[in-house]
């Protein structure tokens, strides 16, 4: 392979992306970004700080000092963190500084997996392989519930389903990189599928990709 191959995976909160992303870079040896993680290091940051999410000025700064490498998903997958990810990912000049960023992490050989909510139609709107995951709000809010007992936490499921409700409305109802699926995007519904046949089924069409590259 010459040029790097890059997989974009887009998708609504709790759809999966995560999840098949990071088997889908194992399988196909490529490195593994979760651009959600850098939304919420400039959320965390702020927040640290006690400075206001809708100090655009502050944000930059924060975005600015993001380093994928330190991101530590155990600190920032928090609720608070998630939400107020969302409402700093408005910014257009925070997208700015990470979407280089993310830009100059795909650009590395071998190539990479990206999964966020603008990675088809922004970040790499040249990926060799664009997916687009979700499944039913229902779906997400149920998996996300059984995801926060597993680990011990404590959750309601109607509490869940309204985070989920609220926050796929912010993130496809943004001015700046709304999500929403690149026009060259497959669709990959999994509301009725298990994680094993989502990845088999993403598995298929990047085989189909890496065929017509090489
Ligand atoms: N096809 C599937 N069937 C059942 N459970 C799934 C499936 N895909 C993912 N899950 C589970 O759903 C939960 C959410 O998945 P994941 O964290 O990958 O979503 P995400 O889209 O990356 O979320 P976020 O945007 O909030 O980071 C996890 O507990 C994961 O194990
Ligand atoms: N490419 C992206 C990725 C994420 N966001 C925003 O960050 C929030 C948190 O993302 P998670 O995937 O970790 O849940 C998300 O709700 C988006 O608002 C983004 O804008 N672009």
């Amino acid at each position: 392979m010459t040029t790097p191959f890059v997989i974009a995976v887009d998708g609504p909160a709790a759809s999966g992306k995560g999840t098949l992303s990071r088997r889908l870079a194992t399988q196909y040896g490529l490195r593994h970004l979760d651009t959600g993680l850098s939304y919420r290091a400039v959320a965390h940051a702020l927040l640290s700080a006690d400075l206001s999410l809708e100090d655009e000025a502050q944000a930059v700064e924060a975005a600015r000092e993001v380093d994928f490498a330190g991101l530590d998903p155990l600190v920032l997958s928090t609720h608070e963190v998630g939400e107020a990810a969302s409402r700093v990912s408005v910014h257009p000049a925070v997208r700015r500084v990470l979407v280089e960023k993310q830009r100059d992490f795909a650009r590395v050989a071998p190539g990479a997996v990206l999964d966020g909510r603008d990675i088809g139609t922004v970040v790499c709107p040249d990926a060799d392989v664009k997916l687009y995951v979700t499944a039913s709000p229902q779906v997400r809010a149920g998996r996300r519930h059984r995801e926060i007992l597993r680990l011990g936490g404590q959750a309601e499921y109607g509490a869940i389903l309204a985070d989920i409700e609220r926050r796929d409305a912010r993130d496809m109802g943004r001015a700046d990189s709304p999500l929403r699926p690149a026009a060259d995007s497959h669709l990959l519904d999994t509301s009725g599928m298990s994680i094993e046949a989502a990845f088999l089924a993403a598995c298929a069409i990047v085989d189909e990709a890496l065929a017509a590259k090489n």
